[in-house]
């Protein structure tokens, strides 16, 4: 008997169906694989799998019997877990805070206070069982992206976790750590624990996964065992057709180009940037990779005017700018895309239109008055170029599924024609189509004489997409190496050698 099995089920939003006709089964120690496009409808089926939203239609079995889940404590009490991409824990607390957290600490019998031991051996024994380390003394706010994915993890099994939705869960995560939250979930799978893994990357499908589920535009466009599935199957079943993924000839011409960027002996304040040193020039995506904590993102914010510099300068086209700040360097040519893009780059109450053409709604205004036909007409081509999965250009952003809203900010960034753009993980949570439409434009923005500068914690594809990459240790850049003939292994071993001091 499946542990999990859903027939029929559906669910809508106004008047259109988010998800209809689903149907599937989930067996205890299996890894099952939920894919699809972006706006695909997997949010969506585990927000109605934890309770979040009712069903509209269908039916939900859990050990053969019909169950209503009316919201996360029901969810949780059956044994569904979810560790989100945006992970769920109190910044201030420590790991063995956050694992008990909305739970009842284990109180003392005889005098007042909370049994931390108790608390402490529990959460040692799990942690033994599984063979995973967490450092429960940590406050949050200072772990890595995997140790706050290991406390959650922790935190699902001492609930008594039989199912575990995890979404997205390696979109910050190194290689190494990848590795270590895989041999997890293995663990997790050998002692029954059914695991449903949401994500974009279909080789950690084929790496992972028992079976896969393919969703398309709210549908189910199949369910297969690893055996059958190959890539181009699942993307066809994921697009609905073929997909030929064209891939960019390298430029020769580049070395020649006038510099659009040179950046000297920068540091910053917090010295999370140490001493950077390099340049990019016109026509040039240069990548940008070092491990988690190499100050790749904070090297991007310096530059663009977000983390205070102490030391060193930041040449546009040979000359500084005024005065180093976000809109100073919007206005000096510079379009960044930042990680973070639900807090940085996107206005939640406002509709696609307005989100994208707010940085040059100058350009749509005739007398102060914004002449909404050509703001309308240039939202109705990028919706079309970006594939963006909306009802139209006046749908609020905030009801946009996530790869949805980063393909917003990516037509944001491109619509102010920049002279460098920064971009910062611009493929996370994109799915693989989108994503090489997005290595497209780049290219293109290239080509037209644009220069690019692209962090990525995805080695495989910043050696795709970049003609020179820029290697940053502790702080520092390291090295400035040519992509031709470039091995990941190369890279690696520059990422991990100890700074010679
Ligand atoms: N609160 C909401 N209001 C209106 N529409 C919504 C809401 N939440 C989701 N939708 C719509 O439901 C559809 C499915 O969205 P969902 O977030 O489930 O997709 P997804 O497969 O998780 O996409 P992604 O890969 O981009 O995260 C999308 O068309 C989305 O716009």
């Amino acid at each position: 008997m499946p542990l999990l099995e859903v027939r029929e089920l559906a669910q809508k939003f106004g008047r259109n169906y988010a998800l209809s006709g689903i149907s599937l089964s989930i067996n205890s120690g299996e890894i099952h694989a939920l894919i699809g496009e972006n706006g695909a409808g997997k949010s969506t089926f585990i927000k109605l799998m934890t309770g979040v939203y009712q069903p509209v239609g269908g039916e939900i079995l859990w050990q053969g019997e019909k169950v209503v889940i009316r919201n996360p404590r029901d969810a949780r009490e059956l044994g569904i877990s979810v560790i989100h991409q945006d992970r769920h824990l109190v910044p201030y607390f420590t790991g063995l805070e956050n694992l008990y957290l909305g739970a009842d600490y284990p109180k003392r019998r005889f005098w007042p206070g909370i049994r931390w031991e108790t608390m402490r051996e529990e959460a040692e024994k799990i942690q033994a069982e599984l063979g995973m380390e967490v450092p429960l003394e940590k406050q949050a706010q200072h772990m890595s992206p995997t140790e706050r994915t290991m406390v959650e993890i922790l935190r699902a099994v001492r609930t008594g976790c039989k199912l575990l939705f995890l979404d997205e869960p390696t979109a910050s995560l190194t290689d190494q750590e990848t590795e270590t939250l895989f041999r997890l979930l293995f663990r997790l799978k050998s002692q029954g624990t059914a695991i449903i893994y949401v994500t974009h990357r279909l080789d950690e499908v084929f790496h992972l996964a028992d079976r896969v589920t393919v969703l398309r535009n709210g549908k189910l466009a199949g369910t297969l065992i690893m055996g059958e599935a190959h890539k181009e199957r699942l993307i066809k079943l994921m697009a609905g057709h073929e997909h030929n993924f064209s891939k960019g000839k390298k430029r020769t011409d580049i070395k020649t180009a006038p510099m659009v960027l040179q950046v000297n002996g920068l540091k910053t304040v917090d010295k999370r940037v140490k001493n950077a040193t390099f340049s990019v020039r016109k026509g040039e995506i240069l990548g940008v990779f070092g491990l988690a904590g190499a100050g790749r993102t904070e090297l991007l914010e310096a530059i663009y005017g977000l983390r205070p510099k102490s030391v060193g300068e930041v040449l546009i086209n040979g000359n500084t700018l005024p005065n180093n700040s976000p809109s100073s360097s919007l206005q000096g040519g510079i379009a960044f895309i930042p990680e973070d893009r639900r807090g940085q780059a996107l206005i939640m109450g406002m509709s696609i239109q307005e989100n994208i053409t707010l940085p040059v709604l100058t350009n749509y205004t005739r007398g102060g008055v914004i002449v909404n036909s050509q703001e309308l007409k240039v939202s109705e081509d990028w919706i079309n170029k970006l594939r963006i999965k909306a009802r139209g250009p006046g749908q609020s952003v905030q009801e946009l599924s996530g790869g949805n809203q980063q393909k917003v900010v990516f037509a944001k960034a491109l619509m102010s024609r920049p002279k460098l753009f920064l971009c910062d993980e611009p493929t996370q949570g994109v799915d693989v189509i989108t994503r090489s439409e997005i290595h497209r434009f780049l290219r293109d923005q290239a080509e037209q004489g644009g220069a690019v500068l692209y962090v990525s914690s995805d080695l495989e594809e910043v050696l795709e997409v970049a003609h020179r990459l820029l290697v940053m240790r502790e702080g520092e850049t390291v090295a400035d190496l040519p992509i031709e003939g470039l091995t990941p292994e190369a890279v690696l071993q520059l990422c991990y050698a100890k700074a010679e001091r």
